[in-house]
């Protein structure tokens, strides 16, 4: 049994074992309101503060922990970093210099000649526009050609519809780049969906999902970049029962997503262990729509939304680029790291 008390950061660890590597596990316990474990394969890691009696018994299909008791109301702890701009272009440096530190950081590691990044679409390929290609100073550092580049989610569409975030990205980044003298020939290698498989029905959407699966990189990502809609999803992880599988796949990469509240109705999206093996997640999030879904995630920490979850389960490996308009509700300003 642990006690973890209402001042201690400290975290509570129970033991317990998995097949699974580390993931989130939200249980979702009537009386005591939501708490949440990540766990490794060998330790489930309790996030939060409060007093709390823990028995290190797994019930069935749920291996990790069993909380007996809850006095506090729980605080999930967040060690998540805020960066906050005013300036639209200010933040898209910020964001560009970020990661080209995580390029340089991959490149740098032992046997290492990628870079392995992921992005999302909407408005996300506008700030990378910004900072990848019209920012020379920038610019100039990107070795694109040691990018491997993959798509967090994908619309199931032709990679020509205006829909589509690869095409997005194309015209928003890789055919300006063709334009970049030496860069013509040097471009990063680039991973789309089968196109010949879209709008063909459901068992071919389950295909594309299982092809694009079979291409991510073995040794996880070295960067995520993650946009966050109004409503609180990432990837095409949207909050909900409809879409509660998503969130609760534990074996499967990346996943068929039906019936998207966001139009496209069909999509591909990574799945949690995804987000949970990436070394690096940044989020961009700008402007007034954003503002009450920026107060529900910073302030309420409401985990059944899929963007909180991830700042509460890989925290520490999560940062968010925000303008001040987006964040103008949020009261709560420890997470910010330029304060
Ligand atoms: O394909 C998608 O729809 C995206 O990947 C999606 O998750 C997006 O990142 C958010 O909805 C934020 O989009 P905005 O930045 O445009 O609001």
């Amino acid at each position: 049994m642990v006690k973890v008390s209402p001042e201690s950061q400290a975290l509570g660890t129970v033991s317990g074992s998995s097949s699974h590597h580390s993931e989130a596990l939200l249980m979702d316990l009537t009386a005591l309101e939501q708490c949440l474990v990540t766990r490794s394969s060998t330790r489930a890691v309790l996030i939060g503060r409060g007093n709390w009696d823990i028995k290190s018994t797994a019930p069935a299909g749920r291996p990790g922990a069993v909380f007996s008791s809850y006095i506090d109301r729980l605080q999930v702890l967040l060690m998540v970093e805020v960066y906050k701009y005013s300036e639209k272009q200010v933040l898209a440096r910020k964001v560009g210099e970020f990661i080209v530190e995580c390029q340089e950081r991959a490149l740098a590691a032992d046997g290492n000649s990628t870079f392995t990044v992921a992005i999302s679409g909407g408005s996300l390929v506008n700030v990378l526009r910004a900072s990848l290609v019209d920012d020379d100073e920038l610019s100039a550092k990107v070795k694109w050609s040691k990018w491997q580049i993959y798509f967090c989610d994908e619309r199931l569409v032709p990679l020509d519809d205006p829909q589509s975030n690869y095409g997005a990205f194309k015209t928003a980044v890789l055919d300006p780049l063709s334009h970049h003298g030496d860069h013509l020939n040097l471009g990063p290698t680039v991973y789309a969906i089968n196109e010949a498989l879209v709008q063909q029905g459901s068992h071919q959407n389950e295909k594309i999902a299982e092809e694009y699966a079979s291409l991510l990189p073995a040794a996880g990502f070295d960067l995520l970049l993650l946009g966050c809609g109004p409503d609180g999803h990432t990837c095409s992880l949207f909050p909900g029962d409809a879409h509660r599988y998503l969130l609760e796949e534990t074996s499967k990469t990346v996943a068929w997503c039906r019936d998207s509240p966001k139009p496209p109705s069909d999509r591909i999206t990574f799945t949690l262990p995804v987000i949970a093996r990436s070394r690096n997640i940044a989020f961009v999030a700008e402007g007034s729509s954003k503002q009450q879904i920026m107060h529900k995630i910073f302030d309420d920490r409401n985990v059944s939304l899929p963007t909180a979850l991830i700042n509460a389960s890989y925290g520490e490996k999560v940062r968010w680029y925000v303008d001040d308009d987006a964040f103008a509700r949020v009261a709560d300003s420890s997470v910010l790291a330029n304060r």
